[in-house]
């Protein structure tokens, strides 16, 4: 296999060639009952090959939750499979949701689940959370860079309970959040057109000028759609780091199926308001 570009450059590139856009596959129990299909591995595996179908040719980035899969289990997982190399076959960046995050050989182990070559859920980036400390995502930031892989990294989550954790102040004066902007910062230093090592930042919270967001590196904002925020509310959230903003929605997308031409006019629509909130 040839070596990957790194996925910030092929990041930046996807989203210059199909629009700033990553589609949540979501397949919640409602979601599957509202498109007449049943909560089973069948329907699980139709409401799948439908989103692929209808959108791997044209979306930049996809962000299968991998909870939706796990809970049909192995079978469930192998519907998760042959999704991410379906959408990668058709030109898309597939980052895995699993927000995995250990220590040491266990860290390891789940970087080689998602981030080594020949894996079979082999993404070209993953959720990560940084809650056992930073420094013991090292594993999975190794693989990442070896690969050609990124990492998202949970720093200020969309949902309000995060916020005891994440803006909670150390004794160098600086929040957790911040903290660990500050690590994405210095992995993503020299790099161009952007580095690999994002940030989760929630298009919920409002503004976050007291941040540095600048890690030249991606910034995924989840929140648009179904928990309440709208493309329009980016500029406002991530001041100029709006360039960087990979705004991801899943049920707001998710919604408009079955029908292909309708799930495609809602991720069109999404892409959209996104250029045009951002100025692009
Ligand atoms: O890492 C994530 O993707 C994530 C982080 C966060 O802070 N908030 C958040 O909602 N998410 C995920 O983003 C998706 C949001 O789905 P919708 O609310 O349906 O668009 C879900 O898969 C969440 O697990």
């Amino acid at each position: 296999m040839s070596p990957l570009e790194p996925f910030g450059a092929r990041l930046r590139h996807a989203m210059d060639a199909r629009g700033p856009l990553c589609v949540g596959i979501d397949p919640h129990d409602s979601l599957l009952s509202a498109w007449g299909l049943h909560d089973d591995v069948q329907g699980l595996e139709r409401f799948t090959r439908t989103v692929v179908d209808a959108l791997a040719d044209r979306v930049a980035v996809f962000k299968p939750q991998s909870a939706f899969f796990e809970r049909f289990g192995s079978r469930g997982v192998a519907v998760l499979e042959r999704a991410v190399a379906d959408l990668r076959d058709a030109g898309a960046l597939v980052v895995l949701d699993a927000k995995r995050g250990d220590i040491g050989s266990t860290m390891t182990a789940y970087a080689e689940t998602f981030l080594r070559k020949d894996s079979p859920l082999f993404a070209d980036a993953l959720t990560v959370s940084p809650y056992l400390g930073y420094g013991s995502l090292k594993p999975a930031v190794d693989l990442a860079r070896d690969n050609g892989c990124g990492l998202f990294v949970l720093a200020l989550t969309s949902n309000p309970e995060g916020a005891e954790v994440q803006r909670a102040v150390r004794e160098d004066g600086r929040t957790v959040a911040a903290t660990m902007l500050a690590h994405l910062a210095a992995e993503n230093a020299g790099e161009a057109p952007l580095g690999s090592f994002g940030a989760v930042v929630g298009a919920t919270l409002g503004d976050l000028s007291s941040y540095d967001l600048d890690i030249n590196g991606p910034l995924l904002a989840p929140g648009i759609g179904a928990q309440g925020a709208t493309p329009a509310d980016l500029p406002a959230v991530f001041g100029a780091a709006v360039r960087n903003v990979v705004p991801s929605v899943s049920r707001g997308v998710l919604r408009h199926g079955p029908d292909a031409a309708a799930l495609r006019a809602a991720a069109e629509r999404y892409a959209d308001e996104v250029r045009a909130a951002a100025g692009a």
